[in-house]
């Protein structure tokens, strides 16, 4: 038990998966663990352990931004031991060929700042996907025939955005699209040698104004979190 987890050691198994939204942990772990039981409500970030294909899987809510997901991804690893980290995200489109409801596997992920920019002071430490989980994340997004797109993303710190000359040239650099979390879990991924990847489903775009209400983001996302089990486990 950790002060924002409450869940006993043991309760959390080796191979976890961060929606932001503690509700998307508890949909997908009704629809795709058996044996689920709940491990964590503590602030009521929900996380729940079960089986998938006889795999032990935990889904536990990280909440919004770097660094509520920094505390919850530093617990994980010092105290619960997870080796395997997969955010299941939503974010907003920022190419016109990225579509609503599109998958997409961050290779990267770009920022302004991180919680841990201040240990960095003036180098720019390049955030990475652990390659062997997004090669199994490609394969497996390939045999579900879902529309996918691979590469750079950027983590931002605001959701309501002031700057539209940065995206802007994000856009022109190839960013695909933007979200507020996967910067710092690659970087906290490195720190602790352990894996971790990001898998998002397009909820927004960015550029058409096109946007899925909130239950949709909490409870469709089918695609992305098989993409991301079967990444885990290949
Ligand atoms: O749907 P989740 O996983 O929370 O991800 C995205 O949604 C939230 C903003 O609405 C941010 O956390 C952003 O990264
Ligand atoms: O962080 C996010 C998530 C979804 N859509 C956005 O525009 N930003």
């Amino acid at each position: 038990m950790t002060v924002h987890i409450g869940a006993e050691i043991g309760d959390i198994a080796e191979t976890v998966l961060l929606p932001g939204d503690p509700l998307r942990a508890k949909w997908a772990a009704e629809k795709f663990l058996t044996n689920v039981k709940e491990v964590n409500r503590t602030r009521g970030m929900l996380g729940f352990t079960g089986d998938w294909n006889g795999n032990r899987v935990t889904f536990q809510g990280s909440g919004m931004g770097m660094p509520s997901l920094s505390i919850y991804v530093n617990e994980l690893i010092r105290d619960f031991g997870a080796k395997t980290l997969i955010r299941i995200g939503s974010c907003g489109g920022m190419q016109d060929h990225v579509g609503i409801r599109d998958v997409i596997i961050a290779m990267t992920a770009s920022t302004i700042a991180t919680p841990s920019s201040t240990i960095f002071r003036e180098l720019n430490f390049a955030p990475t996907a652990d390659w062997s989980l997004l090669s199994a994340a490609a394969k497996a997004a390939e045999k579900l025939d879902a529309k996918t797109h691979i590469g750079g993303i950027y983590s931002s710190d605001t959701f309501y955005d002031e700057r539209p000359d940065l995206n802007e040239q994000m856009e022109r650099h190839g960013i695909l699209a933007v979200e507020m979390e996967t910067a710092e879990l690659y970087i906290l991924a490195a720190r602790y040698g352990v894996r971790a990847l990001s898998v998002l489903t397009v909820s927004d775009h960015l550029k058409t104004g096109e946007a899925l209400p909130s239950e949709q983001r909490e409870q469709s996302f089918g695609d992305m979190v098989e993409v991301a089990l079967s990444a885990a486990f290949a």
